[in-house]
Parts: structure tokens; sequence; C-alpha cells
């Protein structure tokens, strides 16, 4: 028997539909995402940490969920909001249908919600703190609950999403046929290049695209100092993605100074490009709604080309605070915010949104070449 649920907004908007995960009820920030495919990896992206995640492709759950696909441990997302979920998942690859999975993670979730109708609304007010209710509803109750919710501003998530202890990652990207390759030996060979990865709320697919770069990745603690890290003799330092807002997060941002005044060649990805503006002294803010989907055009402002990317971000870093040792390098030609940035001053730089795009294009990928280029430089001028 389906069970009823609701999705309740700050606002006071509630939108009727069924439970489709579990029971119970969960509160967050809600967003949209455009992409029409990537459901798993978006559920265990933990970039989307205390958010209730709205699909605008309506059917979701046809291609099921299986073990390759996974971001990080299992779901990270508040809960999720769908159209239609079809009575059964159909792909080669499925290994279990997307309300089991749902159930297994104790994520709540709704269907049969008009997303149309939602989406449009979050354009118009901007990101609403909502409540997802199932099971036993009570719209008073999920309305209060949406407005109890602080609002990601000020939240730092990055050091909660992190792992508690350092582990080394030489997994490639998933081939058909073979799944991921084992790490051929000897590493040093294979691996010619020694990246310690600071987690912020890494994606597992950042990690395979820079081993498939010749990288050997030590994944570290978001708070570990800059003098452990430097024990670790890194041949550049990567900064995650990650949920939350950057501001906070001072811990970072004063490690990304030190690593800079080090010279350390630094890669940021989303929030790690977000924290690496802050600590050279740029400003962050909160957008409207964000950017969150797989076909958002951005432009290499040196060469006018244009990249189709994927995209997960609420914040951004404000060009009009750029430094003067802070070169901006893409733009977003949705709405031409700040893309990407560059330092002039030392082997830094860091791309908005997800040059290992999973799901996505690939368009933005040669940016993982880049930072080998800034290590290789690196390594030859000592
Ligand atoms: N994917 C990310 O790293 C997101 C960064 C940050 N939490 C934001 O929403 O802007």
């Amino acid at each position: 028997m389906e069970k009823p649920a609701i999705l309740a907004l700050e606002d006071g908007t509630i939108f009727h539909g069924v439970a489709i995960g579990s029971e119970g009820r969960s509160v967050g920030e809600v967003v949209f995402n455009t992409a029409m495919s990537g459901y798993q990896e978006i559920l265990t992206d933990p970039s989307y940490l205390r958010q209730l995640v709205t699909l605008t492709y309506p059917h979701i759950g046809n291609t099921g969920v299986n073990e390759d696909d996974e971001e990080s441990d299992g779901i990270q997302a508040a809960g999720l909001i769908v159209r239609d979920l079809p009575l059964e998942a159909s792909n080669y690859r499925s290994r279990e249908e997307l309300g089991d999975y749902l159930r297994r993670h104790g994520t709540v979730a709704i269907a049969e919600v008009d997303t149309r109708e939602l989406t449009r609304l979050l354009r118009e007010k901007g990101a609403q703190r909502g409540c997802l209710m199932a099971g036993e509803v009570d719209e008073a109750a999920a309305v209060a609950a949406a407005r109890e919710f602080p609002g990601l501003s000020g939240m730092d998530l990055a050091a909660v999403a992190s792992t508690d202890t350092p582990y080394e990652w030489v997994q490639k990207a998933w081939r058909h046929g073979e799944g991921y390759p084992e790490a051929p030996h000897p590493i040093e060979e294979h691996y010619p290049w020694h990246v310690v990865a600071y987690d912020y709320g890494i994606k597992r697919n950042i990690l395979r695209m820079l081993a498939e770069s010749g990288c050997r990745v030590t994944v570290v603690p978001a708070r570990m100092p800059v003098s452990e890290v430097m024990e670790l003799a890194p041949d550049g330092v990567l900064l995650s993605n990650g949920p939350g807002d950057p501001e906070p997060c001072d811990y970072a941002i004063d490690a990304i100074r030190e690593l800079t005044e080090r010279r350390v060649p630094l890669f940021g990805i989303c929030l790690g490009h977000q924290l690496l503006g802050l600590s050279s002294g740029a400003r962050s803010e909160k957008m409207k709604f964000g950017h969150h989907g797989a076909n958002h055009p951005v432009q290499d402002i040196a060469s006018g080309r244009v990249m189709i990317t994927s995209q997960n971000h609420g914040f951004a870093i404000d060009e009009a605070s750029l430094p003067e040792n802070l070169r901006p390098t893409h733009r977003s030609l949705f709405d031409g915010s700040l893309q990407g940035i560059e330092r002039t001053d030392c082997p830094a730089f860091s791309f908005q949104g997800h040059p290992e795009a999973s799901p996505g294009p690939h368009d933005v990928r040669p940016l993982f070449d880049h930072f080998v280029e800034l290590m290789k430089a690196s390594r030859s001028a000592h």
C-alpha cells in the first residue's frame, strides 16, 4: 500500500505525493538539479549534505542502482523529490531498485510531485528551506520544521563530511566490461605524481580522474595541519568539493594560504575553488538558487572556448572581489558568474564546476592535465 508523503516549504507551500523511501521526516535546503541521468551519483555526492534534491527529469529510478556508481559511502542527500518512480528498473548494471536503496539508507523520498511547478517556485523565490514527511504527515508541523532549519549560510559541513583518517587511492576510472581496474604495480612507475587531497566531502570520481592522470593520492582529513601534509611530500595538493558554506571553514582557508606561501601546486574543485578564493582575499556569496545540472555552458576566458559542464553549487566567489593576484579564468554563460580562477604569483588554480563530471560531460577533464603540468614545472624547478 502506498504511504502518503508531503514536501513543505518555508513559504508555506505544500506538495502532496507518495512515499518512495523511508518513513519519517527530513529537513534541508531544497534545490533542483536538471541532469537527465546520474541520480545515484547525485544522491551519493557529499556536496548534497543537508539538501533535499528535486530532479527536473521526470522518470527517476528507471536504471536502478549498482555498487559501481557510488560517489561516496552511501546516500548523502537529505532527501529526494521526483515526479515519477518507474514500476521496475531495467538496466544490465542494475542491482537494486531505487526505492529499496532509499529505504536501506533510511532516506526519506517523495514521488508524484509536480517537479516543474516546484522548480519554477525555487527559481523565482530562490532555494527554500524545506521538510519532507513520509508515512504519518502533519502539514503544520512540516512547515514549522522547514522554518526551523537554519539554512546553509554560515554552516561548516566540510569537516563533517571529511574522512577521519588518511587513506591511499590508486583506482582508475570505470571501463565497460572491466569495471574498476586493479592498480598496476609498481605503483611509483604507473603513478609518477603524489597528490595529497584535502577531503572536504570528496567525490570518488575526482580521485579516479587523478589516478587516470598518473597521480597516487593520499586523502587526508579536512583539518590536517599543513606541517603533516608536508611530511607526506606531495607534488601537489587537491582541494576537494564539499557541502555547506565555505566561509566558516577557517581551518581550511588558513591551511590553503600557508600552502600557497610554500608554493605547493594547488587545484581546487567547487568548495575547494571557493576556499582558494577566500584564502587569497576574495569574497564568497550565497547564490539565489545556485547551479545544479550537467549541461551548463562555461567559457574559458583566455581562449573563448565554451565547455558544457557539470555543476553543483549554491555559493560562489564574487568576481568583483578578486584581489590583484587572482585572475578570472572561466565564466558561466548562464548568468555570467565566476567559474574559475588562477593565482598569478604561485602555482594554484581552481574551477567552480565539476571537471570529474560524475554525472556529466567530459569537456573540463583537461584541467587534471593542467594540474599535472603545474606539478611537473614545480618538480623541475626544485
Ligand atoms: N559541490 C561543491 O563542492 C559545492 C560547494 C558549496 N557547498 C556550494 O554549495 O557552493
